[in-house]
């Protein structure tokens, strides 16, 4: 593993220690929860929480992140953080089933840290986490390369495994593919949406009611719901309205589209995830499945709802 590791090239290595990482900050955001003092803090208003695992988890990540990719910019929901953290936070080893199992594609074989971020969103459904919705929380670490959302992964931390475990971790490289699910068409008799269970708004439901879905699925985290395309239980993902950062779709967006779909914002142009962006996703979203048109639900969707997300 140690000899894979020297050769790997600089976007799979961080994928290769994302996998790992975000498989801690999992287990921090259990161990919270298990104790059961979430320490919630309203940051802007009840709509927008933070809880000592967004915290904890973060300080996980970016202080092993930093470690190992001392120039890489590294950009976390809950801002600047204390990253000496205990000894048993800080993760260096490297998934080597990515690493043997997948060869780096030509066009990121020599990315340079200088031309990297990684967008970070310790704990994205927070409001599902302090409500209980668990199996919707996950960990979002998102790779940049030259502005374009290119890598990633998404964990879930209470997703219940087969052998009775917690926790399951889904990765994503474009020219390379997804791992770690087991990728599924939606069904071709019904079309379902899936959009925010907690965030909605009058712009919001008129997306929805153009689309005339068979079924909205309203469950919350943006994670959550590009799971929901990636596992075929949804054929797109509709957020008509501001709210959404760029840590949460930096990987989702990247996972998403490795696997042959397509996440953009409700005008259908893709988000940049360069370092002097800014971090609101102002104009919405719009995520489908693979093998779904992008461009037939985006000549659905009224010019009053673009005209109103065109920021
Ligand atoms: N108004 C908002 N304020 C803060 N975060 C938001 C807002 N709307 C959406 N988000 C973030 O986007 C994610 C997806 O939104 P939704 O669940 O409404 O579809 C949320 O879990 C939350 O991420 P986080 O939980 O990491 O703060
Ligand atoms: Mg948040
Ligand atoms: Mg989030
Ligand atoms: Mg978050």
């Amino acid at each position: 593993m140690a000899t894979s590791t020297v050769v790997a090239p600089l976007v799979m290595r961080i994928v290769a220690s994302s996998i790992q990482i975000a498989n801690r900050a999992g287990r921090i955001i259990r161990d919270v929860l298990a104790k059961g003092d979430l320490g919630i803090v309203e940051k802007d208003g009840k709509d927008d929480l933070q809880t000592e695992a967004d915290r904890s988890a973060q300080r996980c990540i970016v202080a092993s992140l930093e470690k190992l990719f001392p120039n890489v910019t590294i950009i976390g929901e809950e801002g600047a953080c204390d990253t000496r953290v205990p000894e048993d936070w800080l993760v260096s080893d490297v998934n080597g089933e990515f690493l043997a199992g997948n060869a780096c594609p030509d066009a990121l074989k020599q990315v340079k840290e200088s031309e990297l971020v990684i967008w970070v969103d310790p704990l994205d459904g927070t409001s599902e986490y302090t409500q209980g919705f668990l199996e919707r929380v996950t960990v979002l670490i998102g790779i940049s390369v030259n502005d374009r959302a290119v890598g990633g992964v998404i964990h879930q931390p209470f997703f219940q495994t087969d052998s009775g475990t917690q926790g399951r971790t889904i990765w994503g490289v474009k020219g390379i593919g997804a791992g770690g699910f087991i990728p599924t068409r939606p069904p071709t008799d019904r079309f379902i949406v899936t959009t925010t269970r907690s965030h909605s708004n009058a712009l919001v439901q008129s997306a929805l009611d153009a689309l005339a879905p068979d079924e909205v699925l309203r469950v919350g985290g943006a994670g959550y719901k590009v799971l929901q395309l990636l596992e075929g239980k949804a054929h797109a993902y509709v957020f008509a309205s501001a709210g959404c950062k760029k840590w949460d779709t930096c990987a989702p967006e990247a996972v998403l589209e490795a696997q042959g779909g397509k996440l953009t914002d409700i005008l259908g142009r893709h988000y940049s995830y360069g370092k002097e962006v800014s971090f609101p996703n102002a104009c919405g979203v719009l995520g489908t499945a693979s093998g779904i048109s992008h461009e037939d639900i985006l000549a659905k969707l009224p010019d009053s709802v673009k005209q109103a997300m065109n920021k």
